[in-house]
């Protein structure tokens, strides 16, 4: 099996050209050996790219468990700077993800994925907890660089209310005025990531409530730079979100198993 790897600020990817040959049957187990970074490739996710009538692709998205996930931003990122690559010819694409349509652009070299609306942010004396594409807990913190943050956030992420179900969790610490710092914990890698591209788009939209109108929000994650900029609107929802940063090819290679 032909397989591309790819990293969008860290978060890395095994990606399958699904086209012409189909690997949609490879199961849950060879998903998560793919992903394994000591018996696989090694990633924190693995894509299909599928033809889709009406689209310039389909992402199918598994997470380094082998299951399928929810929405990944960095991963659709990442699928479009190799659908561009494979030469799929677009200056501005639409693919459908599981939650559903997304628009994208490659330009400067960095790739800007417009992510789904949102209608709601659930606030709680701690944490906000809301759904970006994918489930996001999201916590403000000091002294983010010394947290632990794989020991802290496993024990939100296993607790009795997300146990079943799981959720992504997300420590922000502010910067300065419009700039962030994200480390996550992402459910279904059961790890803490370099950069989660739905988690940073939860924290900006968390973080700047009170702003109404256009917001542009500069976020470091431990793998780079990302940006999130969107439209709060008046009754708290929020639409025309994009998530921009860089997007990589690592290496290609074939794998047996
Ligand atoms: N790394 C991703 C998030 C992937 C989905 C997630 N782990 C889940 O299924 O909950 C991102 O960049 O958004």
């Amino acid at each position: 099996m032909r397989f591309y790897k790819y990293q969008g600020t860290g978060n890395d990817f095994v990606i399958v050209d699904n086209r012409a040959v189909n690997h949609s049957a490879l199961s849950q187990q060879r998903i998560h050996q793919i992903c394994d970074r000591r018996f696989g490739i090694g990633a924190d996710g693995f894509m299909l790219l599928n033809n889709k009538p009406g689209y310039d692709f389909e992402m199918v998205y598994y997470n380094a468990d082998g299951r399928e996930g929810s929405m990944c931003g960095n991963g659709g990122r990442c699928i479009v700077q190799f659908a561009h690559d494979i030469g799929i010819d677009r200056n501005n694409f639409k693919f459908l993800a599981v939650d559903g349509d997304h628009l994208a652009d490659i330009t400067d070299g960095l790739v800007s994925l417009k992510m789904m609306d949102v209608t709601g942010i659930s606030q709680f004396d701690t944490h906000s907890v809301l759904n970006t594409g994918s489930p996001h807990y999201v916590k403000k913190v000091t002294g983010l660089a010394e947290m632990d943050v794989y020991t802290e956030g496993r024990n939100i992420r296993y607790n009795d209310e997300f146990n079943e179900k799981g959720i992504n969790v997300n420590f922000v610490e502010e910067l300065g005025k419009g700039s962030l710092k994200v480390r996550t914990y992402e459910r279904g890698v059961e790890d803490e990531t370099f950069s989660c591209g739905t988690g940073v788009t939860a924290a900006a939209l968390v973080f700047y409530q009170q702003e109404t109108g256009r917001n542009s929000i500069d976020i470091e994650v431990l793998g780079g730079k990302l940006n999130v900029s969107y439209n709060r609107n008046a009754d708290g929802s929020y639409d025309d979100i994009w998530l921009k940063g860089p997007a990589v090819k690592v290496f290609e290679g074939n794998v047996g198993f």
